[in-house]
């Protein structure tokens, strides 16, 4: 039974955002942080509400706006798995939110208790971890007032923590007989990499170094923990933008989300620095990278998501080839359509490994990933992602009886890729594993496939929510003939590609284009966002 005398007081307390309209999208609930308290009194109730269903199984829950400015924040829930929340889940997420939102007392007693009373006996358990954003703890305040208060939740709060970070010890914790503490994170993918790079006597990376932009984030803090503990890594790395103390530069002119949709070097590091180093940066909560070089010209050259899947393919191709189990092995790469038609083509004329589309987001990606393939690779182009290997793999794998290179490498693999979730340290490492192992510098990288050029912009609508996408968000099917119009303007370009969709983290609608040239892809850029606008 749920005191509803304690519900109203908690409500009048925690929930002071009213008559606002949250929705659970791409990345969970995201707004500014003044905009939040309601939401995370929300979180807590559902996240304790998912445990409760799951027999107390931990579940994860992450304060966190990525790379969005210093002022946002933001959540998302985890499953016990480390996967995100169900999709079933969403929508009940979100209509709690926003019954919370709409003050109505009796309405939302009833429903917290109707909602509670289906776990009588049964302690949930939550594992919280959040971003270095200033708003953080004042968030996790409006979680445990609901969490705590309402239904006594055992919960494990680490602190400041990167999101995959978050998703290790949430999917670890029933595995193991004692708490997971984040220096089994730490010690399992140095571990890892270590023994990949001697089983290969790497002694050095194929560049003249490495250097690593945290985007200001919880990133460079835990980088620094990480690095020392990697052989070769330690005596060839620098790190920038590390500075996650100061609240107002995260993800401010850095990043991998400024250096991606930007498509130039972040703060920190200049063209005139022109020399073979690697260089990478991670987003605000350091689940996704990109990597980039300086070619003889000083210029700025971008290894994005789908350079990842594609270096990735070809070495792990390359190893199920030598082990005898290409054909054994099912091995694709997930997509979306933001992917550079370049290299769709090249993973599958050029490797011949099958590529499917996903709708924006990784927990689409994920989902295809894991539903079809032994391996499978996805990336989003900005670099958000990871390699999951399926139990057949591993039954495959274990069951060699020659041990060769190979096979001891793809037994290498799962360990130091992320298996639950894209990770900007994990996937960093497999990189340089790769490269080192191949001996390909950055611009022997760069050369599998020449990019298309290509443009991303942003359109501001009245109302974003009318612009209704299918076929795995490549086609719209509203505002009515809007499509039509696409389909003509793309047909007047060489090589072109356009589509249009509805952001799930932000207040408005992103127009990809491509073609032949970058003029091309301007001016269709151009023509595309114009019709957008005209359709409104
Ligand atoms: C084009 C693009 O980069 N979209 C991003 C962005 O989603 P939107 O729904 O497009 O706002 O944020 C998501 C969450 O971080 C990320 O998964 C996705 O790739
Ligand atoms: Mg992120």
């Amino acid at each position: 039974m749920v005191d509803g005398q304690l519900v109203a007081e908690l409500v009048e307390k925690y929930c002071t955002t009213r008559g606002y309209r949250y929705s659970y999208g791409t990345a969970g609930f995201r707004d500014d942080a003044s905009r939040l308290d309601t939401v995370m009194f929300a979180t807590g109730i559902i996240a304790c509400l998912r445990s409760i269903a799951l027999d107390g199984r931990p579940v994860g829950v992450m304060i966190t706006a990525s790379h969005n400015p210093a002022s946002d924040n933001g959540v998302k829930i985890v499953e016990p798995d480390g996967s995100m929340l169900v999709q079933s889940w969403e929508s009940t997420a979100t209509d709690l939110a926003n019954l919370l939102s709409s003050g109505s007392a009796e309405a939302i007693r009833q429903k917290i208790g109707q909602l509670a009373s289906s776990g009588s006996g049964v302690r949930p358990r939550l594992v919280v971890g959040r971003d270095s954003r200033v708003s953080g703890p004042r968030l996790l305040q409006c979680l445990l007032g609901s969490a705590s208060s309402l239904f006594q939740a055992q919960i494990r709060d680490y602190g400041l923590l990167t999101t995959p970070q978050l998703h290790y010890p949430t999917s670890r914790s029933l595995s193991m007989d004692r708490s997971v503490e984040e220096e089994d994170y730490f010690v399992d993918f140095s571990s890892a990499w270590n023994e990949i790079t001697r089983l290969h006597d790497v002694e050095g990376l194929p560049c003249a170094g490495l250097v690593v932009d945290c985007a200001n984030g919880v990133g460079g803090l835990k980088i620094h923990s990480f690095i020392p503990r990697c052989r070769v890594l330690s005596g060839t790395t620098t790190v920038i933008n590390d500075n996650c103390s100061d609240a107002e530069s995260l993800n401010r002119g850095c990043g991998a989300d400024f250096v991606k949709t930007n498509q130039r070097l972040p703060t920190g590091i200049k063209e005139t620095d022109g020399d073979s180093r690697l260089y990478c940066s991670f987003d605000g909560d350091a689940d996704r990278v990109v990597f980039y070089y300086l070619n003889e010209d000083s210029k700025f050259q971008l290894l994005d998501g789908d350079r990842i899947s594609a270096l990735l393919a070809y070495f792990i191709a390359q190893l199920l080839e030598q082990s005898g189990l290409r054909s054994v092995l099912s091995m694709g790469v997930v997509q979306t359509a933001y992917a550079n038609g370049s290299s769709t083509k090249y993973l599958q004329n050029q490797l011949n490994v099958p590529v499917t589309c996903a709708k924006t987001g990784v927990k689409h990606l994920h989902h295809e990933a894991v539903s079809n393939y032994d391996v499978g690779i996805y990336f989003e182009a900005n670099g958000h992602g990871t390699v999951i290997f399926s139990d057949r793999f591993h039954d495959t794998v274990g069951s060699q009886t020659q041990d060769s290179l190979a096979t001891k490498t793809l037994r290498l693999l799962p360990q130091l890729i992320n298996q639950t979730v894209g990770d900007a340290i994990s996937d960093m490492l497999a990189v340089l594993a790769v490269l080192s192992i191949l001996k390909w510098s950055p611009s022997r990288w760069g050369k599998e496939f020449t990019d298309l050029p290509n443009l991303l912009n942003k359109v501001i609508v009245p109302d974003r929510s009318k612009f209704i996408a299918t076929d795995q968000e490549r086609r719209l099917t509203s505002p009515a003939g809007l499509q039509e119009k696409i389909d003509e303007a793309v047909s007047r370009f060489r090589s072109a590609r356009s589509f249009v969709r509805a952001s799930g983290t932000e207040d408005a609608v992103r127009v990809y284009a491509e073609a032949a040239t970058q003029e091309e892809a301007n001016e269709l850029s151009a023509v595309v966002s114009r019709l957008v606008l005209e359709s409104c």
